[in-house]
């Protein structure tokens, strides 16, 4: 049999202008009769643009509290009464009048108090059963739950936990029974002062966390041996924040992160359900995960949208308004919850039946509810001995607030105790009963788990689309980017990533010409060289040194390195030549001029050749014409001796580390160290 679905209920209310504000004029509440109202907003791009919002009711700056409560509210305290969960919550930026509407003003009372007087006028109305009200009051601050009536300093962080049977309950959440409207006046207007607000440039008294205080109502008819458990959640939900209008310090803002977190992840959920998502995110807020069952799940709801007239917040209040169209789609399936209070028999061993899915109203009977209320709801009392005393058997009722104890657990301050199962007398099945008790509980567990896994796996699917598709989306974004980086700049000219490679590419390019055509030059030149004695081969270099100086000496400097690199042909081990072909083709790359370093005098050369003829005494074996060679400063005779080879390197070495890099890296090659310890051994 299945169950009726219920939408939320949408409500808008456009409060009065404050003091300060520059006043809306294009925000519009019309009312045709037989017809949906409507609330009308200008498009703040472009005002001669009308958005028209049908709702089922719409308030406008005239509004008074009680025309509210009275056309509203007040018909959903009958559908309490019935045993099914109601949800109220009030939505809107900040400043938007949420507090006010929920809760008012001494003179102007809001929903909290008049749902309060309602509820104990109904009890009043009540002869049959006995009656008893509790309240639960609690905060969501930064995505944290604390109890409302327990001193702020010391008050625990509460668990939101499921049980069994799919209820969300926040743990050890305080409930008070309230015996007339008076005690619960004391008692909400003390938990009120725990409750986190702070000043902001657009509120003095700003909530900075979202409250949900629940009502909750036990009926117990001795006579029918029933009890009927409703409750009222009225949920005053912090607003929405933009950060610029409000002036917010870091606390706030941090505070502000949360709010904004959590009425994002509101909206994802109320998504998902219009969208029919095979995972809703309930679990990514507190909020959403102690509304669950508001949203999509098994209570009545009432949204109601606030709105601040103010110009500054016409895009706020057409973010309020696409969310109340949402929502409005959004659909629940109230459920009565009732419980049998008559003995139970005790079932035998065999004839345990498997718990029913948790999700699985549609298979229980179903009774309309005895409510004013247009909608009809479904019971999930379960008569007969197949029904287990426990209440956690009832598919996913309400379970928000004072009644959010999990199977088997009591609280002391809670009457609920009261609604315990009775001794079960035994029960007589014949043996093919029990064969077909056995079939049927094996059967509908198989279907369970089979069910679970295909949800479990359509679930998983999902996922991977997600991500496969949240993937897709990222490159694409990515290609957009660098195609709109391209656009935006002139024909021709390149984005900078792109420019680098065309660059590096052209370097490259230059750099391979230039190695290919010193391979050639030298090739020709070695195979010259081959075929010269040692002798001769030092000749030529010289004379090519000689005449390369003289071109470099007038300033010709391409012509003067492609001398030097002839040279370096001849005499290949030439550490000094190498350098100055180095240099010389650096100041070329780099258009410098090249000065030479000055010819030391005959002196010098004379004081320096004696230094190293007195230190070729100090050893055996010492070739005296490679040590004459190596007096020469500028590379044009031979290789060097261990110290003019230290000295020059030393100090060309540090200017071409840092303008050749790698280049210097290779000065002294495997050819020249070779000779050089041939040298010593001489
Ligand atoms: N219908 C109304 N009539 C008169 N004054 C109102 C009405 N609605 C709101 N106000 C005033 O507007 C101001 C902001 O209202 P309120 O504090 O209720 O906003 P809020 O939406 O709860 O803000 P926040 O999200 O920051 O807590 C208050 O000074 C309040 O008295």
């Amino acid at each position: 049999m299945a169950t009726t679905t219920h939408r939320i209920k949408i409500a808008a209310r456009v409060r009065p202008r404050l003091p300060h504000e520059i006043d809306d004029e294009g925000i519009q509440v019309s009312h045709t009769p037989g017809s949906l109202s409507c609330i009308s907003v200008p498009n703040p791009r472009d005002l001669s643009q009308i958005f028209n919002f049908p709702l089922s009711s719409c308030y406008d700056q005239n509004s008074t509290q009680e025309e509210i409560f009275e056309r509203d509210v007040r018909p959903l305290i009958d559908v309490v009464y019935s045993g099914v969960t109601v949800t109220i919550f009030a939505y809107g930026v900040t400043s938007s009048g949420k507090t006010h509407t929920m809760q008012g003003t001494k003179a102007e009372a809001g929903v909290i108090p008049r749902v309060v007087e309602a509820m104990f006028q109904q009890k009043a109305s009540l002869q049959k059963s006995r009656v008893e009200l509790s309240v639960s009051y609690m905060e969501i601050y930064k995505d944290e739950v604390y109890d409302l009536f327990v001193n702020r300093d010391t008050a625990p962080k509460l668990p939101v936990r499921e049980n069994d049977a799919g209820q969300v309950f926040v743990a050890n959440l305080t409930s008070l029974p309230i015996e007339s409207v008076e005690e619960f006046d004391t008692i909400y207007s003390r938990a009120s002062r725990h409750r986190s607000v702070g000043a902001t440039n657009l509120n003095r008294a700003s909530s900075r966390s979202h409250a949900v205080l629940t009502l909750e109502v036990t009926m117990t008819d001795s006579t029918a041996q029933k009890t009927l458990t409703g409750k009222i959640n009225l949920v005053d939900l912090a607003g929405s924040e933009n950060n610029k209008l409000t002036g917010n310090d870091p606390t706030r803002m941090a505070e502000s992160a949360a709010i904004n977190k959590s009425l994002s992840v509101l909206g994802q959920v109320v998504h998902a359900l219009n969208q029919g998502a095979a995972r809703i995110p309930y679990r990514n807020s507190k909020l959403t995960r102690i509304l669950q069952d508001a949203l999509g799940g098994s209570s009545i709801g009432l949204l109601i949208c606030n709105i601040a007239p103010g110009v500054k917040f016409r895009q706020d209040t057409l973010n309020t308004l696409n969310f109340a169209v949402r929502t409005k789609n959004v659909e629940n399936r109230p459920v009565v919850n009732e419980r049998d209070n008559r003995p139970q028999p005790k079932p035998h061993f065999a004839a345990v039946q498997p718990p029913p899915p948790k999700l699985a109203p549609a298979v229980l009977n179903s009774v309309p509810v005895h409510a004013s209320s247009t909608t009809a709801v479904t019971t999930t009392a379960v008569v007969g001995p197949t029904r287990g005393p426990r209440p956690s058997r009832v598919p996913r009722p309400s379970n928000v607030g004072t009644g959010l104890l999990p199977p088997g657990h009591s609280r002391p301050s809670s009457r609920h105790s009261s609604i315990l199962a009775k001794p079960e007398p035994a029960v007589q099945l014949t043996d093919k009963e029990i064969d077909e008790r056995i079939a049927r509980a094996v059967e509908a567990e198989v279907a369970r788990r089979l069910k679970e896994r295909g949800e479990r796996e359509r679930e998983e699917q999902a996922r991977l689309e997600q991500e496969k598709e949240n993937i897709a989306i990222m490159e694409k974004q990515a290609a957009e980017r660098e195609k709109a980086a391209e656009q935006k700049l002139p024909p021709g000219v390149l984005t900078p990533l792109l420019k680098r490679h065309r660059d590096l590419d052209e370097e490259l390019r230059a750099r391979l010409a230039e190695l290919e055509q010193k391979y050639e030059r030298g090739n020709k030149e070695l195979q010259l060289a081959d075929v010269l004695s040692p002798s001769s081969r030092k000749k030529t270099g010289r004379a090519y040194v000689a005449l390369a100086r003289a071109h470099s000496e007038k300033g010709d400097l391409d012509v003067a390195l492609e001398l030097y690199r002839k040279a370096e042909t001849y005499v290949p081990d030439n550490i000094k030549l190498r350098e100055r072909v180095l240099e010389i083709e650096w100041a070329v790359k780099n258009g410098k001029e090249f000065i030479p370093s000055p010819k030391k005098s005959r002196k010098v050369r004379g004081k320096k050749r004696k230094i190293a003829i007195d230190r070729t005494h100090e050893g055996p074996s010492v070739d005296h014409d490679s040590v004459v060679q190596t007096t020469t400063d500028d590379g044009e005779r031979g290789c060097g001796d261990g110290a003019g080879e230290a000295n020059s390197t030393g100090i060309f070495g540090k200017v071409k580390e840092e303008e050749y890099e790698g280049q210097a890296m290779n000065l002294e090659t495997p050819a020249k160290k070779s000779k050089c310890e041939i040298k010593v051994e001489h």
